[in-house]
């Protein structure tokens, strides 16, 4: 078999093609605009209506050379000798599917979850996988996980296969499927990577299907699969080192605003911090204003705060990450208590899963909690070596494990993290370690202390305050500034007051003079 080109695999649907357009049409269009894989999925024709209807759609793709898959059918896939056959986990099963095909069709199998893909590739004989369901989608109902999978189940799919390739150096090739579409494919595709292993293409029906202008749907999309994603090209990466002072500088001109969704304890010391710094607050749970602020305010940056959830709260939340996203504005994570129980843990796996996040900023315990949903997290009960292995409780795990468990929670969610405590660890990836001491037991006595260095983050991270000039920013410094700015307010508060009430005031006193004289 000749290599397949995955990277945009259109899966047919007759059901919903536009009064304007013929079945065909949509198919011949997609397939001259940049298709490069079809697969006719047909539920309800009869074997000889899906036998004619195969053949005239194998017409069009024998033309431009690309391979034609038929899902479920078998007997209709030799029949008219196409290419191959795509199985889900209730059909004809995939050894069965390989004996009646022969070693050289392409033969596809869906996966939903770990275990599947486990079986997947103990089998070794697909050629590749469909993993679903991303997101939440109208064309398929009956899907293990009708709300999606999201980027963190395709993650840790894909780890299954990276692992796969690297012990047996076979490849199974990775498609994505389900809820996708051109305001989020770019996104899928980066959220669903690995560093060192990532997706083959995507895979889409209604997107194309059902749309107006197929041919146009399937350009855009195919240009969309092979570009960078637009809302990363508001972060550089190289880190520049530069002193605090410079990145005050730079947030004192700017005069950031901070989109505040944060728990009710907080939110008047989160916005007197936000002002102490030289920001600008905006507490604002009405989502529907979101669309407004993004597209217009250019140094703004969104804080998410798990700290009081209700479900009203999560519909909020999510809407805001896809509209700050949409618009490449930066968000800040902070996933409070989200070990404390399954829900909480469960809303952050959603609201993860939902867009990408700039900063996650938590304690140990929290960002421990976080790392349960990487793909690199193994349950400590099974052979295999975790890194918490032999620890009983967070307060037991050395430095380097924090550092280690930081830098998966980095790597596998894209996101600088920062590690709040006595040290405060602001990581990146395998490179970037900063750590900042400072801070003073009293802050411990007050409530918002942690929650208003979400805001510190966001303000930061807004005004491109990474002490460089250049138009995008880099996290990481803008991170650091802002635990390095939070932490010399805590001590010199500290050295100032003996009680907490004290300390309050003073601590929002040195916030101030420490950005403004
Ligand atoms: C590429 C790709 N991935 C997944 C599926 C789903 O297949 P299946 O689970 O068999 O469900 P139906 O398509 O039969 O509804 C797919 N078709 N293609
Ligand atoms: C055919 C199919 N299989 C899925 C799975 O999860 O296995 S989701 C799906 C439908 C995908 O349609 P759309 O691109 O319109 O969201």
């Amino acid at each position: 078999m000749t290599s397949v080109d995955y990277s945009l695999y259109l899966v047919t649907d007759s059901t919903m093609i536009p009064e304007s357009s013929t079945f065909l049409k949509q198919v011949e269009d997609a397939i001259n605009n940049g298709a490069t894989l079809i697969q006719l999925r047909e539920k309800k024709l009869s074997t000889l209506e899906f036998i004619e209807r195969a053949n005239k759609v194998h017409e069009l793709t024998k033309k431009k050379g690309i391979p034609l898959i038929i899902n479920d059918r078998i007997d209709v896939a030799l029949a008219i000798d196409a290419e191959g056959v795509h199985v889900g986990q209730d059909d004809m099963p995939a050894s069965i599917a390989r004996k009646l095909l022969g070693p050289n069709k392409i033969l596809g199998v869906t996966c939903s979850n770990e275990k599947e893909a486990k079986v997947v590739v103990d089998e070794g004989i697909a050629d590749y996988v469909g993993l679903g369901t991303v997101y939440k989608t109208n064309t398929k109902k009956d899907v293990k996980d009708p709300e999606g999978t999201g980027p963190i189940g395709i993650r840790r799919m894909l780890q299954v296969l990276s692992q796969y390739q690297k012990k047996n150096g076979k490849k199974i090739y990775s498609v994505a499927i389900g809820g996708i579409n051109h305001s989020n494919a770019s996104k899928v595709l980066y959220q669903c990577s690995l560093p060192d292993y990532s997706l083959d293409g995507l895979a889409v029906v209604s997107c194309i299907m059902a749309n107006e202008n197929a041919a146009k749907a399937t350009s855009d999309l195919a240009e969309l699969i092979k570009s960078k994603p637009e809302w990363l090209k508001n972060i550089s990466t190289s880190s520049s080192e530069a002193k605090l002072e410079n990145k005050i500088k730079t947030l004192i001109e700017t005069k950031p605003l901070v989109h505040h969704i944060t728990n009710n304890v907080v939110k008047n010391f989160s916005a007197n911090v936000t002002l102490a710094i030289g920001a600008s607050p905006i507490m604002s749970e009405l989502a529907k204003e979101y669309e407004e602020f993004a597209s217009a305010i250019p140094s703004l940056a969104l804080l998410v705060n798990l700290g009081t959830p209700s479900n009203d709260l999560m519909d909020i939340f999510k809407h805001a990450i896809r509209v700050y996203n949409k618009y490449g504005k930066h968000i800040v994570f902070d996933p409070v208590a989200c070990g404390a129980s399954k829900e909480r843990l469960e809303s952050s796996r959603q609201l993860l899963n939902t867009g990408q996040i700039s900063v996650i900023k938590g304690n140990v315990g929290e960002i421990s909690s976080i790392w349960k949903l990487t793909s690199t997290y193994q349950k400590p009960s099974g052979d295999e070596k975790s890194l918490m292995q032999g620890v009983d409780s967070i307060a037991e795990l050395s430095e380097e494990q924090i550092v280690q468990i930081g830098r998966e929670v980095s790597i596998d969610f894209k996101v600088v993290v920062v590690i709040t405590g006595v040290t405060n660890y602001v990581i990146e990836g395998l490179d970037s370690l900063q750590k900042v001491k400072g801070g003073h037991p009293l802050m411990g006595y007050i409530t918002g202390t942690g929650c208003s260095l979400g805001s510190t983050i966001a303000a930061f991270v807004a005004a491109k305050a990474d002490g460089t000039s250049k138009p995008t920013v880099n996290i990481f410094d803008a991170a650091v500034g802002a635990v390095e700015l939070y932490n010399i307010a805590g001590f010199k508060a500290g050295e100032v007051s003996k009680t907490p009430g004290t300390f309050m005031t003073n601590f929002i006193d040195q916030l101030y003079s420490c950005t403004h004289i």
